[in-house]
């Protein structure tokens, strides 16, 4: 039976892919250490930016932070040196840490039983405050300080209070943000 010229048009729309999900959609384990990669941007740590994503149980993020200089301590005036002869001088007694941030900048009442997505594992400190919010799950991307006893340490507390821990295998090595994607029309041929 021929179908009026109305339907056939249709049927041409789903032949072109238009009435059809995208197949290359970020699933939400991408989409939530893209996040945590993303909020890494805002860090003005010249050598070593950190991002976290904690998420709940409903897949909705619940908080987010990036390596930084705490709130009123100026990022142009305090220090990012690493190997100075005094420690007063250095980043390491003033930053914050992504996940401590991300943790304290939460928009629900607490982190119970959420999961927290960061690019690093998380040294010793983090893992306390991990601990101490009753985050169930960390899944981490970088596990490149595990040989250091503070990284061991945090692995040693995860396991004791069975936190689960897993890093996460991109299967893209990256993911692009185009601005000027928007304004593209999809059924343009010169896409
Ligand atoms: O669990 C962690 C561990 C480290 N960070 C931050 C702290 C610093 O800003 C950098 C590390 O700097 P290096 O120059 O590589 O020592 O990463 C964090 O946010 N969370
Ligand atoms: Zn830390």
């Amino acid at each position: 039976m021929d179908l009026p010229q109305k339907f056939s048009d249709l049927s041409l729309e789903k032949n072109n892919g238009h009435s059809k999900k995208r197949d290359d959609y970020l699933d939400w384990r991408e989409y939530f250490m893209a996040t945590a990669f993303l909020a890494a941007k805002r860090s003005k740590d010249p050598s070593f930016q950190v991002g976290a994503c904690v998420v709940n149980k409903d897949n909705k993020i619940v908080g987010v932070g990036y390596n930084g200089m705490p709130i009123g301590c100026s990022d142009d005036e305090f220090p990012w040196g690493k190997n100075t002869p005094s420690p007063l001088d250095s980043k390491y007694l003033y930053v914050c840490h992504a996940e401590m941030n991300a943790i304290l900048n939460k928009n629900s009442a607490d982190v119970k039983d959420c999961t927290i997505y960061v690019g690093l594992f998380p040294c010793n400190e983090c893992a306390k405050i991990i601990i101490q919010s009753g985050i169930k799950e960390v899944v981490y991307l970088s596990d490149k300080n595990a040989h250091k006893s503070m990284y061991i340490a945090s692995k040693k507390m995860f396991d004791a209070v069975g936190i689960k821990y897993w890093q996460f295998i991109p299967r893209h090595e990256k993911i692009e943000i185009n601005f000027t994607g928007i304004d593209w029309d999809c059924m343009s041929p010169s896409k």
